[in-house]
């Protein structure tokens, strides 16, 4: 007897987006792994670009000078969410892009227009070539980079607990240091002219405050799955 041809589910592209500490990393990695997806952290672009302009000397407060080397870098993203990869020239930057130094300036970096076409149109392309699909998550994804998303998430939470969550990582970090250090970039990102952090009008907004972990991500593979099956 002959078996019917399960059609392949058609690629589904995921745009999550949010401010720092909302849980976008975590969440999005889980559920590309959990649907077999493609995953993608933008934000490790933007400090990828940020980490070899500190290398190279270049003046962070200077737009013309950020803007006159936007397209030098070489940077490369691993999609696989079990082991996601950036590369800068070929070097693994995965650590020295995390550190305070390029977390103070990557927001001078990304508010640059020529930085966000370059790393926009990398992203887009990234996008389109993800077979089965992918989780893009980011400030912009939403509103700028993939306006034609199948879904939309935009995560929030309190001030403390996203602060709460990211000196919990930083070992020893002050809480309230790390909160005032949030609102700054929170600051930056939302008021830049280019393609600043915001809800996209059609993202489901998912206030993360008082889920865990588990719940976010089974809330957002619940919506991609109602997504899939036309609801
Ligand atoms: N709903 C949640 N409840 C508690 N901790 C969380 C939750 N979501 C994420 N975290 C933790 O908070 C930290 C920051 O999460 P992350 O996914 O990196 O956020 P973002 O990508 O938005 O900056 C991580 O240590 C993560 O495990
Ligand atoms: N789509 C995106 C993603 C990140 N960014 C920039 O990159 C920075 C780092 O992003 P990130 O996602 O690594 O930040 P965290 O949430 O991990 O702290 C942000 O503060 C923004 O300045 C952006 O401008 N647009």
């Amino acid at each position: 007897m002959e078996t019917a041809a399960t059609a392949a589910p058609e690629a589904v592209i995921v745009a999550i987006d949010g401010p720092s500490g909302t849980g976008k990393s975590s969440t999005s990695k889980a559920v590309a792994a959990q649907l077999g997806l493609s995953y993608l952290d933008t934000g490790a672009q933007y400090r990828a670009i940020t980490w070899w302009m500190v290398n190279n000397g270049i003046d962070l407060t200077d737009p013309t000078a950020i803007a006159a080397v936007a397209g030098k870098a070489e940077i490369v993203s691993g999609t696989d969410p079990a082991d996601p990869t950036i590369t800068v020239d070929g070097t693994d930057v995965a650590g020295p892009i995390r550190t305070a130094e390029v977390t103070s300036k990557v927001s001078a970096v990304s508010a640059v227009p020529e930085v966000r076409a370059r790393i926009t149109e990398l992203q887009r392309s990234i996008a389109t070539s993800a077979e089965r699909g992918i989780v893009v998550e980011g400030r912009d994804i939403g509103t700028t980079v993939l306006p034609d998303a199948d879904l939309k998430i935009f995560l929030t939470a309190s001030p403390e607990a996203r602060a709460a969550r990211r000196s919990g990582e930083l070992k020893g970090a002050d809480v309230k240091a790390t909160q005032e250090a949030l609102a700054k970039r929170d600051h930056a990102d939302s008021s830049r002219t280019t393609s600043p952090l915001a809800k996209a009008d059609d993202a489901v907004e998912v206030d993360t405050t008082e889920l865990t972990l588990q719940q976010v991500i089974e809330c957002v593979v619940t919506l991609v799955e109602e997504k899939r099956a036309g609801k």
